[in-house]
This record gives structure tokens, C-alpha cells and sequence, in this order.
């Protein structure tokens, strides 16, 4: 694995009487810790206080390191805290007004008694409101928290700093204010009717982190019944970077999608999603692999997305685990869970193969492990090459969605973020450890927006004339 990106600050009392600095740190290199800073709190004759950064391998590295520097005569460990957490506190994100309230006359046009008229204005014409309320530029970002990364199902407040952090990379990226909204429900029913009741207030509607099957009826059912936008992002998002990705790929290994044999493995909203875009795209032989093997025509499932898919995959009607199915595959995509591909299968897969291991926080494969044997590897992760995330396609649709006042997202604009994503990428700059733009790529977003109006006025799903 890359090194680790977790930091923890130590505020340490130390005698000096009792024990030297170089000491300590010995303690903390010997425990396989790096010292990145330190800071003097207080400086006395004989007590000196004093703050240590330690980058540290994992949670029990740093138990470790904390009790071995305890441990110590002369050493007090008076706090303990840690960076990520300290980046947490109070939350992560906040309202601002965009105009302050001075005097009298603004208090009144801003509240009561002015604004009325702007209600009664909006009242007569609700789509007034994109132009007169934060509307047109704003998203919710809703989750009941049952699939969070690779967490699974978590408590809805648990939910909370990942959509905190979803919404800051809606306003970094896209300048676009998002409100993560975390729902104590796992009703299909009420949040589908809690998500309609919002709608007034949004330009559209990001659903993230929401278990499959649940996850597709929701989506559908929004797609009906409302006239903004709706976009399962773990869905959508991921299907529309992995098709960048593998575009990009593809170019490298010079091989046609058509003619690929495709395994993803974990069925779910990622793994549906990324198999219908590829399809779409042109694919014939996917094979999508769950917890009980290969899903295939031969068997019934109670997952009604999964009966869809074994009709509309498979076409060789493959049965058994991953091990078996891998063999002779060209492209593996994992949204499933960490390590449970092994080298032995990537040694089966066809010559040059691709693997795209994209469970989070630990991919299905580390690339350390399947590198030598895989001509292109991507990951979900910012620490390694080709980071193939979601995080590199919200941005950019919703904004396209929302300059246009698009209705919906449909199949026709999905595609065209993919190739605008890929299109980021010269023949020139493509190579095995870049097939996918980086996060901070200022060209990925505004790509996506023009891609994206242009397909969404094609298809006659834009609004704005
Ligand atoms: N890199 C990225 O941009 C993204 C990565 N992901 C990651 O993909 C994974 C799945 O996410 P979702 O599709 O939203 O979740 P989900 O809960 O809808 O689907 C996960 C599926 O994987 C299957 N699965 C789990 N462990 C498995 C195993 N050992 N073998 C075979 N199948 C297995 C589950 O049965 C389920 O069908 C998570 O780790 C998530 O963090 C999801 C979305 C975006
Ligand atoms: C990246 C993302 O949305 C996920 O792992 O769920
Ligand atoms: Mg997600």
C-alpha cells in the first residue's frame, strides 16, 4: 500500500531531567512512525511541553506509538489528537449571506416587508425562482446512509462528513451550493415523498450512498415524478468515469470494446450502472460476478436489477466465483469489496489486461500486487495513478444541468461527459499512469458543462432558451 496519510498531533509534557528528545524520537521512528513537525508550546527550565506531527501507518500504529511515548520516564501524553478529525471539527462547510444587512432599508427589502413581493412574484411564476432564490444553483445531496463508501450501511449522521465533503467538491469544482441532507429512513416510500417535498428549493438532486436494490426504484420513481434533475451518483458518476477510463484504455491496448470480454464484480448501483454505460457503449460479453459467483440466465434472483441483468449479459452463460469467470478477461471493474482479487486471477486474464479495482477506501486488488502483471491499473484512491472516481463527474454534469435547466439526465448527455472526460487527455499525454485527468485538472469541468449542454439541447431535455 502507498504510504499512509494519517497524521496525529501529540501534545507531550517532557522532563528534561529525565529523558533527551532524541529519545523520544527514536521511540516513535523505531515504531515505525515519521516525526513531520514539532512545535514548542511551553518552554520552562527543566518542563518543556511540546506538540509532535506524526504521520502514522494505521489507528494501531498510532496506539502504539502514543503508549510507547507514555511508557517513557519523564514523558506525559497530555493529548492526543488527530489531523482529520481536527479538519472535522464543527463541520465541515457553511451558509454565508451573499449581502450584509446594514440598515433599515436593506433589512426590509431582504425580509419582511419587501420580500413579499418578491414571493408573491415567484407565486404567480414558480420558475421565477431560478432567477429569484439560490435555486438555479443549488443541489441537494441525499443519503440514508446505507451504502457509504465501502462502509455498507451506516448511521444517517454517520453519512454526514462524507456529504459534507461531497458538497465542498460541488463548491470547489463547480461553484455549485450543495446541502448534504442525511435521512433517518430506509422507507423507499418516504424518501422518495421527502425528496419531492425538497424539490422547490433545489436545481437538482444528487442521491449518494443508497444501497442497491432500494437505490434504483428511488431514483426511478424521482426521474417520474419530478422536473429537475435526479442523479444517483454512485451510479451515474462512476459509470460515466470508469466508460472515461476505459475509452482511454482501450486506446493503449489497442482493443475493441466489442470484442473485450468484460468482468465487473459487485452487482450493486456502481456495478449495474458501469455495465448498462458499457453496453450502451458497445459491449458484448460482460460478466457481472457477486457474492454468489456469476450472474446468469440459468438461475432467478430475487433482485429484479439482477434478473435484468443476467438477460441482458452473460451472453456464454458463465457460472461459477470470480476465479472461475476471470479467466481470458480483458477489462476487470471492482465496486465491490477490498482484496478479494487475488494475483492468481489477474495472471488468467487475457494479454494486457485492465483492471479497474475501485472499492473504497481499499480496492478489490492492491496496485502494488497486481502492477506486474497488468498493463493498465486504476484505482478510487487519490494516492495512487489514475484515480478513477465519481469526484471527477458531479461537478461538471450538474453544472451543465443546471446552466441549461435541464429536466433530466439522459443517456445522450451521460455519454458525452465520459468523452468529454476522456477528451481532457492528448494521444500525446496518454500513457498506463494516465488515462484518467486528475481532480485539480481545471479543464475536466468546464468539458463536462459544454458536453453535457450541448447533448442535453439535442436531446430537448435543456429548458433555457
Ligand atoms: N471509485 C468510485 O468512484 C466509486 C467507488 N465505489 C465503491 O464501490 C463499492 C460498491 O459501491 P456501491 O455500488 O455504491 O454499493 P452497493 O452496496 O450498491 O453494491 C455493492 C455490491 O458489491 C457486492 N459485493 C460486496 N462484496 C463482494 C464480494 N466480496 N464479492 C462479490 N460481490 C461483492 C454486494 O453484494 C453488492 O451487490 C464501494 O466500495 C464503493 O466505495 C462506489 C461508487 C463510486
Ligand atoms: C466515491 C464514492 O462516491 C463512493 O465510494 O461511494
Ligand atoms: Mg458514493
Amino acid at each position: 500500500m502507498a504510504r499512509s496519510n494519517m497524521h496525529v498531533i501529540l501534545r507531550i509534557e517532557i522532563d528534561r531531567q529525565q529523558v533527551t528528545f532524541g529519545k523520544i524520537a527514536t521511540v516513535v521512528s523505531e515504531a515505525g512512525g515519521d516525526m513531520v513537525a514539532i512545535d514548542v508550546i511551553k518552554e520552562g527550565p527543566t518542563i518543556t511541553v511540546r506538540d509532535l506531527t506524526i504521520r502514522v501507518n494505521d489507528e494501531n500504529n498510532q496506539k502504539q506509538i502514543v503508549n510507547e511515548i507514555d511508557a517513557l520516564p519523564g514523558v506525559s501524553v497530555k493529548h492526543v489528537s488527530d489531523r482529520t478529525f481536527l479538519v472535522h471539527l464543527g463541520g465541515k462547510i457553511e451558509i454565508k449571506s451573499k449581502i450584509s444587512i446594514d440598515n433599515r432599508e436593506q433589512l426590509s427589502q431582504v425580509y419582511t416587508p419587501e420580500v413579499a413581493r418578491v414571493s408573491k412574484a415567484i407565486d404567480e411564476d414558480p420558475m421565477l425562482a431560478y432567477n429569484l432564490t439560490i435555486k438555479k444553483n443549488s443541489v441537494a445531496v441525499i443519503s440514508d446512509g446505507t451504502a457509504v463508501l465501502g462502509l455498507g450501511k451506516i448511521k444517517p449522521e454517520a453519512a454526514m462528513p462524507v456529504m459534507e465533503g461531497k458538497a465542498m467538491l460541488f463548491k470547489q469544482f463547480a461553484n455549485i451550493n450543495a446541502y448534504p441532507l442525511c435521512l433517518d429512513s430506509h422507507d423507499t416510500e418516504e424518501i422518495i415523498r421527502i425528496v419531492k417535498a425538497l424539490s422547490p428549493t433545489f436545481g437538482g438532486i444528487n442521491l449518494e450512498d443508497i444501497a442497491s436494490p432500494q437505490c434504483f426504484e428511488i431514483e426511478e420513481r424521482l426521474k417520474k415524478e419530478m422536473n429537475i434533475p435526479v442523479f444517483h451518483d454512485d451510479q451515474h458518476g462512476t459509470a460515466i468515469v470508469v466508460l472515461a477510463g476505459i475509452f482511454n484504455a482501450l486506446k493503449l491496448t489497442k482493443k475493441k470494446l466489442e470484442e473485450c470480454k468484460v468482468v465487473v464484480c459487485g452487482i450493486g448501483a456502481a456495478g449495474t450502472a458501469i455495465t448498462k454505460m458499457l453496453l450502451n457503449a458497445g459491449a458484448r460479453n460482460v460478466v457481472g460476478v457477486d457474492r454468489n459467483g456469476a450472474i446468469s440466465k440459468k438461475e432467478t434472483y430475487e433482485n429484479k436489477m439482477w434478473n435484468w441483468y443476467a438477460e441482458n449479459t452473460n451472453p456464454f452463460e458463465q457460472q461459477g466465483d470470480l476465479s472461475t469467470v476471470i479467466e481470458d478477461a480483458d477489462i476487470f471493474i471492482g465496486v465491490s469489496s477490498a482484496g478479494i482479487l487475488k494475483v492468481e486471477d489477474v495472471k488468467k486474464m487475457a494479454k494486457e489486461p485492465i483492471v479497474f479495482a475501485l472499492a473504497n477506501p481499499n480496492p478489490e486488488i492492491s496496485p502494488e500486487d497486481a502492477s506486474p502483471y497488468v498493463r493498465i491499473m486504476a484505482t478510487g484512491r487519490s494516492d495512487y495513478p489514475n484515480q478513477v472516481n465519481n469526484v471527477l463527474c458531479f461537478p461538471g454534469i450538474f453544472s451543465g444541468v443546471l446552466d441549461c435547466r435541464a429536466t433530466s439526465i439522459n443517456e445522450e448527455m451521460k455519454l458525452a461527459a465520459a468523452k468529454a472526460i476522456a477528451s481532457t487527455i492528448s494521444d500525446d499525454e496518454l500513457n498506463e499512469e494516465y488515462i484518467i485527468p486528475g481532480v485539480f485538472n481545471t479543464q475536466v469541468v468546464p468539458k463536462i458543462r459544454d458536453a453535457v449542454i450541448q447533448a442535453a439541447y439535442d436531446t430537448g431535455v435543456a429548458q433555457k432558451v
